[in-house]
């Protein structure tokens, strides 16, 4: 049988970046049985040659016990499909779900069919996301194609893959810098380095031992945050910005929730991904984890107790054009901050909160 909800990885990276190729290293390894490996593919994207054959329904059960499939429709589909077969016996057991998406995927909708679905929350939870970046590829791809830089905003750990055909040692480290700097919360790993001990449970949260990676990420955002420049070139990059939001007391529940509705609803599509904890007014003992993708946000979790000796909320936000002074002052309407007055009339008028006459 498998115990809910199982963990889902996804993999993401642009076209050829080798995502196949890790997989299929990874799917050696022991830890990797009863895996479920699914390749979201679309439209006239070649077959991955991870699929030998076809079988009739579409899953196929690989010699090692890795059950393989490709989703051609939809992805929610096949997801219920497998807790079925769970519940039918007609699968043994799934310990793991990974998703390899297509190489255009913008990920976060993946992750919402997943989260925002709800059969499939109570069966699935999110473990994490990996980016595949390739060394040789990798900063074309970034200044083309915004998804890319997507992609790695809202990965969770960034695998840098074919650094072995890198000869000039002082690119590599342009690329490495440089999705350090879209993403500074997530570890940076070489494709030589890169197994299923970093890979795989690297969430947030993990609901077995009830503990949240939070200072890390949390950590190297605020470090991130603070120094963040507006630095130069890359124009997608820069469209790309976090951001760490803090209050030192705690907040009611209520304030929090409005807040965190009214910001998904005005900018939902601008919010890569958001982290955090959270100090609730009725519970300040144990924290409140919150973690979402665009508008979505996974069923927030509490911690039995703070992590370290630093209360208060923190949250994190990655965006994409998203106006931060807008947002700055929506949590502090929320919190009860003072504001501080600014000449800037065009966020006035663009807060839904604004007080007329004031
Ligand atoms: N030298 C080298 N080649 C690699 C590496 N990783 C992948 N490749 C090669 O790059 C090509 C693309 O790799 P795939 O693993 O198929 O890439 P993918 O991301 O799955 O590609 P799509 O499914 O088309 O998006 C293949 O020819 C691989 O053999 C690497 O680390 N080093």
């Amino acid at each position: 049988m498998a115990e809910f909800p199982i963990p889902v990885s996804v993999l993401t990276g642009f076209l050829g970046a080798g995502k196949t190729t890790l997989l299929n290293r990874l799917l050696k390894d022991p830890a990797l049985t009863d895996t479920a490996v699914i390749i979201n593919e679309f439209g006239d994207v070649a077959i991955d040659h991870l699929l030998v054959e076809q079988s009739s329904d579409g899953v196929i059960q690989l010699s090692d016990g890795c059950l393989c499939c490709t989703v051609r429709g939809e992805l929610v589909d096949t997801l219920a499909d497998l807790v079925d077969r769970l519940q039918t016996g007609k699968i043994a057991r799934l310990k793991r779900v990974v998703i390899e998406t297509t190489g255009l995927a913008d990920p976060a909708p993946v992750l919402q069919s997943i989260m925002g679905h709800p059969a499939l929350v109570q069966a699935f939870r999110l473990d994490g996301v990996i980016a595949m970046v390739d060394a040789v590829n990798g900063e074309a791809t970034l200044d083309a194609h915004v998804e890319a830089v997507k992609q790695v905003a809202v990965a969770d750990r960034i695998v840098v893959a074919k650094t072995d055909l890198v000869t000039e040692a002082q690119a590599l480290e342009r690329l490495r810098a440089r999705l350090r700097k879209i993403n500074p919360g997530a570890p940076l790993l070489d494709v030589s380095a890169a197994g299923v001990a970093g890979l795989l449970d690297c969430g947030l949260y993990d609901p077995k031992t009830k503990t949240a990676d939070v200072r890390k990420w949390l950590g190297a955002e605020a470090e991130h945050a603070a120094h963040h420049h507006a630095g130069h070139g890359h124009d997608h990059d820069q469209r790309v910005r976090s951001f760490t939001l803090v209050h030192d007391r705690p907040v009611p529940y209520a304030s929090i929730e409005m807040f965190l509705d009214l910001l998904r609803s005005a900018h939902g599509e601008k919010l890569l991904r958001m982290k955090g904890i959270i100090e609730l007014a009725e519970s300040p003992e144990r924290p409140l984890v919150v973690h979402g993708v665009q508008k979505l946000l996974h069923p927030p979790a509490r911690l039995p107790a703070w992590p370290d000796e630093v209360r208060g909320t923190r949250l994190v936000l990655i965006t994409l054009d998203m106006p931060e002074d807008y947002v700055r002052r929506l949590f502090a309407a929320f919190t009860n901050q003072p504001q501080v007055d600014t000449a800037d009339r065009a966020a006035m008028e663009n807060n839904p909160l604004a007080i007329a006459g004031r």
